[in-house]
């Protein structure tokens, strides 16, 4: 039985995009992400090691995205997605991955990748 464990609007400063300017600069990188996770004995125990710790998780994406300069963001959701499904044994997750400020006459542009079996 899986739950739902999740991070909402993780920010990230990135270098990020296919413009050489853009190679120049950070820019902001927002990050929306739901884990299916059996919290059934960290609940029972009230034990933290055995719960997907959302603080871990947050701080490897910050950590593995500040890392490095990425061209796309499909890239980045790609690789952050495959990453956090092998380090924390993630069985299912979805990641929406925003970049804010790319369209001038959008609030946000972005993509969304699920990963695995619930
Ligand atoms: N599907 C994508 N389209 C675009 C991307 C991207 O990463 N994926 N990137 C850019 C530029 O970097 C843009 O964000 C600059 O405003 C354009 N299209």
């Amino acid at each position: 039985m899986y739950d739902t464990i999740f991070i909402e609007k993780l920010t990230v400063f990135a270098t990020i995009g296919v413009y050489d300017w853009e190679q120049q600069i950070k820019q902001k990188l927002v990050f929306d992400l739901e884990m299916a996770w059996n919290s059934q004995r960290a609940a029972a125990e009230d034990n933290v090691a055995y719960c997907l710790n959302y603080a871990e998780v947050s701080q490897f994406i910050i950590d593995y995205v500040e890392a490095k300069p990425f061209l796309l963001i499909e890239t980045v959701a790609y690789q952050v997605a495959e990453q956090l499904q092998q380090r924390f044994a993630i069985p299912w997750l979805r990641l929406k991955l925003s970049k804010p400020g790319a369209v001038a006459q959008a609030a946000t542009v972005g993509i969304v990748v699920e990963r695995g079996q619930r």
